[in-house]
């Protein structure tokens, strides 16, 4: 049998172009081609492959064709939000700050990676919703607010402690991150308090391209804040910076500003460390009310959405000069 023509094999490739590479022909007329099914979902995929494969098998000289379907794996840059102690906000400052970025046009997703207590399928009104997975790859949940998210807490019941030792935790991590987080170039990772397996694990496994730290204006929580972002700076994973949340109390009656866990603690922390501190979330009933109900403040337009906007462009602008 005649040996296929690579001018019309590359002749019947051509209206797949640029998803199909040159074919490539062995003597006996079976043909390697590489397909390019970025962004595609399963039928699109099937639909590709069928089409090119037909065209293929009716050049002179083919005997068979066999595919491999690639997908550009996009580099995903992970952002790590952490804080010394529970309870200082960081669920809620990740969720809003994801939420901001993506109104700023970044590709972001949402990982809750908090075991122990995860609330980001409340904070981002998607409690009802189950990932499923497909080819063993969990397909992220979508959310109104244009930020895909996949948390520990929609893997299990809800209310159900999750009681996961270490090498689990680590597990569910995993698939968290590796999830099909296709077209998303920002992974904002909401990890449990403190500095334990999951961090660990994060940082040993996942290579956070950076990590923001959140912590109140109290001493203790100032204190802890330190030894998480010790702990990523030992692994040099840069910290970005710091935020403080509950950063004054937000009178909801008078609109006046107090300071009842103090004041100025985080900003002379963050210039100690050479740090910026990234912004400043007053404790404010707003806050708490709008996270409740599933509807993050950094969605909506007000005064707190702007803020977002602020801590949101901080953090795009200093993670600039680490694109690469
Ligand atoms: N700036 C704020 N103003 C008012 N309420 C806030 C503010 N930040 C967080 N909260 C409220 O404080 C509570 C704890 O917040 P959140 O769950 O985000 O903390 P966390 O640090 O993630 O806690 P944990 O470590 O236990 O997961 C929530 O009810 C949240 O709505």
């Amino acid at each position: 049998m005649a040996h296929p023509d690579p001018d019309r094999l590359a002749a019947a490739l051509a209206p797949f172009a640029p998803r199909a590479a040159p074919p490539r022909a062995a003597a006996d007329g079976l043909v390697s081609l590489i397909l390019d099914v970025s962004g595609l979902d399963e039928a699109g995929r099937a639909a590709l492959e069928r089409d090119a494969k037909a065209a293929l098998m009716a050049v002179p000289g083919v005997t068979g064709v066999r595919a491999l379907l690639t997908a550009e794996r996009r580099e995903r840059r992970l952002i790590a939000v952490g804080s010394g102690k529970g309870g200082v906000g960081k669920s809620t400052i990740a969720a809003n700050l994801a939420i901001a970025m993506a109104r700023a046009g970044a590709r972001v997703g949402l990982v809750d990676a908090d075991i122990y207590g995860p609330s980001q399928p409340r904070l981002m009104g998607a409690e009802d919703a189950r990932p499923v997975a497909e080819d063993k790859q969990l397909i992220p949940i979508p959310t109104r607010y244009g930020v895909p998210m996949l948390s520990m807490g929609q893997l299990v019941a809800p209310g159900k402690a999750l009681a996961w030792r270490g090498p689990m935790a680590s597990g569910a991590l995993g698939q968290l991150v590796d999830a099909r987080w296709e077209g998303i170039d920002w992974l904002v990772v909401d990890l449990p308090p403190g500095t334990g397996d999951v961090q660990l694990s994060m940082i040993q496994k996942h290579r956070p391209a950076a990590a923001v730290i959140v912590s109140t204006p109290q001493d203790v929580a100032l204190i802890d804040a330190v030894r998480a972002m010790d702990l990523f700076a030992t692994a040099q994973v840069p910290v970005l910076g710091l935020i403080e949340n509950m950063a004054g109390y937000l009178c909801p009656a008078c609109g006046a500003l107090s300071h009842p866990f103090g004041h100025g603690g985080a900003e002379a922390e963050a210039a100690r460390r050479g740090l910026p501190l990234l912004g400043r979330v007053p404790l404010d009933l707003a806050i708490r009310t709008a996270s409740d109900a599933g509807t993050p403040p950094a969605a909506g337009e007000g005064p707190e959405a702007a803020l977002f906007a602020g801590i949101a462009a901080a953090v795009l602008a200093a993670m600039e000069p680490k694109r690469g």
